[in-house]
């Protein structure tokens, strides 16, 4: 078998091709027995069939399919066939005794109901020469057949439409009630391949051989007995006397006879061919035919006049009336003048037109009403013509879309990638272009997309979209399966595997093509990749785009206020949100802010010089917005991609942000949301009532503790670090020693008490956390479902997928849309309200801030008054209480811890305790509290 074009003709990849592979077929030819036994339902009836030529084993697989279970399958090649369940085959030489013998053995006393047969030599030089081997085969494969079948079987074979092809239709219409020659759609048009199909097999008892010998068969029909048996009285079995024939030209007539239903095929295809080698018919000295349109009309074989006609003419008056008929049009007449140069269409308008006329003259109508056999014939004649119509024109549609497919099947598969490509990739419009400041020192790398370029084999782009068909030329060679006629054997995983990567490969160079055209195109474009890649910045919002646009309304109340919320994919950057950090649903964008921090003292580290150090808050912001980068620093390159570091530094990023969620440390109070914020002094928008008393109680405390304070002093312990976890945390205590005070106070530890203090502030921790209390999930639940456990493993993934992955991919939070349009109602309520508290709220805030500053007086007037204390050191405190009473600063919690055991005396910091802390001494403790007593019954005694 040769190389094919893959492209056209023979070798092309088509329908088939590919189905077969979708399916599992071990070829193409698959479908071909497929259609046929679609079309006679030759499996479903059989127990037992035999397949000559069976490698690699396609029509083998079909008929596992669709034979019963249990049926015999039998499957003989010249090359080995991979086995196959429930399938016997052997490696033989179909001609050979051997084939036979082994044939035998595996049959027992069994009848075949089907011998199938779809050989092809591998000869493919000479037409003729290959047409007459293949025609041998199926002689030797019907002797099979005639051997092995059962009466009544059938048999399938494939034919090449030849000088011989008559001869061998009429040898199997001496064999079979019913012989069928057909082409089914699988198979291809340039092949001449035809399939014959026989049924009901006579099974005559003893067959000359001189109808199973070539010699005979091909050469000289006429030397052929006058009967299939040498004893036809014997035999008693109607239609296997064959008429003699004197010449060969008549026997092929005769073949045309047995062969009748497929007479048309000599109207559409081969009769150019025969013409020439057989030479005229005997007596037959007339090159110019000529029939009158009533024979035409009335003929019961329109067709074979169709085919031996030159021209059909309009001579009787009553031929000249159907001049004048509606149904006769200048092209039927046109037509009519020289039937050699008709096409299909032409002929199906001439098969048309006779139905036509036949029905005005009531021919039609007559013989239906007649009901004889003569008109059941052309009740049957005119379903033929239909069918020979329908193939006409079906014939006629693939050849005029033959020089088109191919263009046409690239172009889908060019237009289905790009527009799958495109739909995943709206550009966007909705990022504030105001910034043009990249963050990129690896964004829109030019030089990343050149390579591209590059890998993709030197060849323009837009070329490779144009040629694009699923493979490479190269690869369609190297496929190639090595068979003669037109049926690709599929195949293994390997070149699916080879396919599926060359695809991927090309699909990952449009992308990047695609990429590059968009970033020339729209900028925007690159800041929203680049945001992207920060997944940092929206992981854990946890309220996704769709629950936003039901939630509308009170997100917009949200904006108008001025609320602070969660960043969502493709906002624009805000200054005012990056930066504020009060409101209810900021608590992961503080977290975030905090970890960007960290994140920028990594790259500052790796050499970010230029940029100027900013405060804390800005510098949060900077990170969340990755847009905001001085333009100058940014590397010359167009397209970007992550490296694997990065990739991992974001990825522990955003574990850290999920796992610092509160709800994984303290499953706090739910009240708690409602709460109290009163003691957040220092916000502007402080509109929470406040107790006098609290402040009061609160004064008490502060007074005694500064006493405490001083005694405590000495047991202060330094930071270290030791592991021990033998300590006892003491509960809090109000202190307003300033001696507590430490400035580097770990901020996490801050954002942790903060949340302890207030509850959780998200909608999505009270949700989580409801369901952890009410025990409907456990932690690792949640963890489980929150996360896309094959995220990290990005190894291998195609870009486009990844770019895809990023864009789509959101962590699972497992809350309700309807919790969280509650908790956002409830913050709305809140924050609509009235002037008056407002006003109220200011005004206590007013009293506040007095009421501090009378207390930092009282406190002043003390320290004054101490003796203990030289005139510096009062001083300083003085400075001090006044400058906390002006700002308003609240002193910090300090923890006690006692030290135990084998801790006692231990220096560091204890396991488990975070903030400020001091480890105390039990006695010591013990013994301020009692000195504390003793001074409250003091006092009341004095009073
Ligand atoms: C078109 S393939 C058959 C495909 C098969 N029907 C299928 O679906 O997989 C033709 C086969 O005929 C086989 N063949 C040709 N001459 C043969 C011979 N003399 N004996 C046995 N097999 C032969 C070839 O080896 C080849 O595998």
């Amino acid at each position: 078998m040769g190389k094919h074009d893959k492209k056209s003709g023979k070798g092309r990849l088509d329908k088939f091709y590919r189905l077969a592979k979708e399916q599992g077929y071990r070829a193409r030819s698959a479908f071909k027995l497929v259609h046929l036994n679609r079309k006679y339902d030759l499996l479903s009836k059989s127990r037992c069939v035999i397949d000559l030529c069976a490698a690699p084993g396609g029509w083998l697989q079909v008929a596992e399919k669709y034979m019963p279970k249990g049926s015999l399958i039998i499957g003989v090649d010249l090359v080995p066939i991979k086995p196959l369940p429930h399938v016997i085959s052997f490696q033989a030489d179909i001609t050979t005794p051997h084939c036979r013998n082994t044939l035998r053995q595996h049959m027992h006393d069994w009848k075949a109901d089907l011998v199938l047969h779809d050989g092809a030599p591998n000869v493919g030089a000479a037409w003729v020469q290959d047409a007459f081997t293949q025609n041998e085969l199926v002689l030797q494969s019907l002797k099979l057949a005639t051997e092995f079948l059962a009466k009544g079987g059938s048999f399938v074979t494939k034919v090449f439409r030849s000088q011989d092809y008559n001869n061998l239709m009429w040898v199997f219409g001496q064999l079979f009630t019913h012989v069928e020659a057909t082409k089914p759609p699988s198979s291809r048009n340039v092949s001449a391949e035809i399939f014959v199909v026989c049924r009901d097999f006579i099974a005559p008892k003893h067959i000359d051989p001189k109808f199973l010998d070539p010699k005979h068969v091909f050469k000289d029909l006429a030397s052929l007995p006058t009967t299939i048996t040498d004893a036809p009285a014997a035999s008693g079995i109607p239609g296997v006397v064959a008429t003699q024939a004197s010449t060969s030209a008549a026997a092929n007539a005769i073949a045309r006879m047995a062969a009748s239903n497929h007479a048309h095929a000599n109207v559409y295809a081969p009769e150019k061919k025969r013409r020439q080698r057989e030479g005229y018919a005997d007596g037959d000295t007339m090159l110019f035919h000529k029939s009158t349109a009533a024979d035409f009309i009335r003929t019961q074989d329109p067709v074979s006049l169709l085919g031996s006609m030159n021209m059909i003419e309009f001579v009787t008056d009553e031929e000249k009336a159907w001049l004048k008929s509606r149904h006769t049009t200048p092209d039927i007449i046109v037509n009519c003048e020289d039937l050699k140069v008709l096409g299909k269409s032409d002929f199906k308008q001439l098969m048309k037109w006779r139905l036509a006329i036949r029905l005005e003259i009531g021919l039609d109508v007559k013989a239906s009403a007649a009901g004889d056999a003569t008109e059941e014939v052309e009740v049957e004649e005119i379903d033929e013509e239909e069918q020979i119509t329908q193939e006409l024109k079906k014939l006629h549609e693939e050849k005029a879309s033959k020089q088109k497919r191919e263009k046409k099947r690239k172009n889908e598969i060019k237009t289905k990638t790009i527009q799958k490509l495109q739909l995943g990739m709206t550009a966007p419009t909705d990022l504030d272009m105001g910034d043009n400041a990249l963050d990129g020192e690896e964004m829109f790398d030019l030089g990343e997309g050149e390579r591209e370029l590059e890998r993709a084999g030197g060849k323009n782009i837009r070329d490779a979209v144009r040629d694009a068909d699923g493979m490479s030329e190269s690869e369609d060679e190297a496929r190639e399966p090595e068979e003669e006629d037109d049926d690709e054997v599929l195949s293994s995983d390997e070149e699916r595997e080879l396919r599926t990567r060359a695809l991927e490969g090309e699909l990952d160079g449009l992308y990047d093509d695609y990429k590059d055209r968009m970033a020339e195109r729209d900028a925007k474009w690159k800041v929203k990749q680049m945001r992207l890649k920060d997944r940092n910045y929206d992981s854990w919002h946890g309220i996704r785009e769709g629950s936003d646009s039901e939630d509308d309304g009170v997100d917009k109340g949200y904006r108008d206020q001025k609320m602070v919320r969660m960043p969502r994919r493709g906002d624009a950057p805000d200054e005012e949100e990056a930066e504020s950090s009060d409101g209810g649903w900021d608590l992961v964008a503080q977290q975030k802010a905090k970890l960007g921090e960290d994140d920028d003292s990594d790259s500052d580290a790796s050499g970010e010089e230029g940029v100027p150090r900013l405060p804390k808050a800005k510098r949060a912001a900077i990170k969340i917005r990755p847009d905001a980068r001085a333009p100058e620093q940014q590397p010359q390159r167009l397209l970007t991609t992550l490296s694997a570091e990065q990739q991992r530094a974001q990825m522990s990023r955003q574990a850290q942000v999920w796992f610092d969620q509160s709800i994984f440390k303290d499953v706090g109070d739910l009240a708690a949301l409602d709460g109290d914020d009163e003691d957040e002094e220092d916000g502007d928008d402080d509109m929470d009532s406040d107790d006098e008393d609290e402040d009061e109680d609160d004064e008490e405390e502060v007074d005694s503790d500064i006493e405490m304070g001083s005694s405590l002093e000495s047991t202060l312990e330094d930071e270290g670090d030791d592991d021990d976890d033998d300590f006892e945390i003491v509960p809090q205590e109000k202190d307003d020693d300033p001696e507590w005070d430490v400035d580097d106070e770990d901020q996490d530890a801050v954002l942790q008490e903060k949340i302890k203090e207030k509850g959780l502030n998200t909608a999505e921790a009270v949700q989580l956390a409801t369901r952890l209390v009410n025990r409907e999930i456990t932690a690792s639940q949640l963890i489980d479902e929150g996360f896309n456990r094959g995220y990290k493993d990005k190894d291998g993934l195609p870009s486009w997928f990844l770019d895809e992955e990023s864009k789509h991919y959101r962590p699972n939070i497992p809350i309700t849309k309807e919790a969280v349009a509650a908790l956002k109602e409830r913050q709305r309520a809140l924050d609509a309200r009235p002037i008056k508290k407002v006003a109220e709220a200011k005004w206590r805030k007013k009293i506040k801030a007095n009421t501090r500053l009378q207390r930092a007086k009282r406190k002043a007037d003390g320290v004054m008054e101490t003796e203990d204390l030289n005139d510096g050191e009062k001083a300083r405190q003085v400075a001090q209480l006044l400058r906390r009473a002006a700002s308003g600063e609240k002193k910090k919690e300090t923890k006690y811890v006692v030290a135990r055991g084998a801790n006692r005396g231990v220096k560091g910091r204890p396991k488990g305790v975070r903030g400020h802390y001091k480890i105390v001494d039990a006695r010591m403790r013990k013994e301020t509290r009692a000195l504390k007593r003793i001074a409250k019954s003091k006092k009341s005694k004095r009073n």
